[in-house]
């Protein structure tokens, strides 16, 4: 199977080293779309996806993520850079580049569930998700044999109330070991600090199992299910100093009744936690999520 998914991100670098993408936000104003697609047609580069979207009662912002093909593109990623940085001062953007063959290297946090965890590695063996899991951190040891077959390092660094800081920070030290660009909690169930989240803004996806912004914070499946609830959910969402009220990224539904216990919630919102957070996820590596304030705006 190794060999199999090597293949597939051989491929996947192959097919894709010319590609890139160009993520746009600033004040709405007309000409941004005639600007930026010109600047590609004269750089030699072919538009192959754009998607734009502009908020007008909130002050007018506009959001675009554009993908092109530029042929030799890895020599030519600097001085695209320094060519477009113009456009941006003129329309006073935030942008930046994204090179698809710049595969995200990935931490996942776990703690004893393991369903989630395990959609991510399977489609990763499968080589259906693009990234390198580079490292799996957990709170407890359960998982560490499961995640070793897949030849991926596993480290359990217990979390305690009184000593979550020094948990941190070897956690923070593996993060910076393997360069990691993206970290997702897996149904882990530690509370994260505002410092190691300001470590890595913007870069840390929860899955949260609930439709939020219902039952926030811990069991929401039994708090579900004393509240007599004919739908559950699961929502993911990048992880802020709120408690699970960072950017949403994803959700889905699923209808339940009064025939189902709290253990038949849990039971049935784990497919819907599974898939919630690996189109997230997804998402997120393919660069189609943009966030604004406490919202994100995702071109999929
Ligand atoms: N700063 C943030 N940290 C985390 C977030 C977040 O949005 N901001 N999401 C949670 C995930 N989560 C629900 O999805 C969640 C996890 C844990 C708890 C909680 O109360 N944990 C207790 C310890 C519980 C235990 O030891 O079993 C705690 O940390 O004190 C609530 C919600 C992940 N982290």
């Amino acid at each position: 199977m190794k060999e199999l998914r090597d293949r597939k991100v051989e491929l996947f670098r192959q097919t894709n080293k010319d590609r890139a993408r160009l993520l746009i936000s600033c004040k709405d104003q007309p000409g941004i779309v005639a600007a930026v697609s010109n600047f590609l047609y004269e750089y030699g580069a072919n538009i192959v996806q754009s998607d734009q979207y502009s908020i007008d009662p909130e002050g007018g912002l506009f959001f675009m993520r554009i993908e092109f093909i530029l042929p030799d593109l890895k020599r030519q990623e600097e001085k695209l850079e320094e060519a477009f940085a113009a456009i941006g001062n003129q329309f006073r953007m935030d942008w930046r580049f994204a090179y698809a063959y710049d595969i995200k290297k990935m931490a996942i946090f776990v703690s004893r569930e393991d369903h989630c965890l395990m959609e991510l590695l399977w489609q990763w063996q499968a080589g259906d998700l693009v990234a390198d899991i580079a490292v799996v951190i957990s709170n407890h040891p359960d998982l560490g044999p499961t995640v070793e077959q897949f030849g991926i390092p596993f480290y359990h660094i217990t979390v305690t109330k009184d000593a979550k800081n020094e948990a941190e920070q070897k956690q923070l030290k593996l993060l910076e070991e393997y360069e990691i660009d993206v970290s997702v909690l897996a149904r882990y169930m530690q509370i994260l600090s505002p410092t190691f989240i300001s470590s890595q803004p913007e870069r840390i996806i929860n899955i949260h199992h609930s439709f939020l912004p219902a039952f926030v914070g811990a069991k929401p499946y039994e708090r579900a299910y004393e509240r007599g609830v004919k739908i559950i959910g699961a929502t993911s969402h990048y992880v802020t100093d709120d408690l699970d009220e960072g950017p949403i990224i994803e959700q889905d539904v699923l209808r339940v009744n009064h025939n189902h216990n709290a253990e038949d919630l849990k039971r049935l919102g784990r497919s819907v936690e599974r898939s919630v957070l690996a189109r997230a996820v997804a998402w997120h590596l393919e660069d189609r999520v943009l966030i604004h304030k406490s919202k994100t705006v995702v071109f999929n």
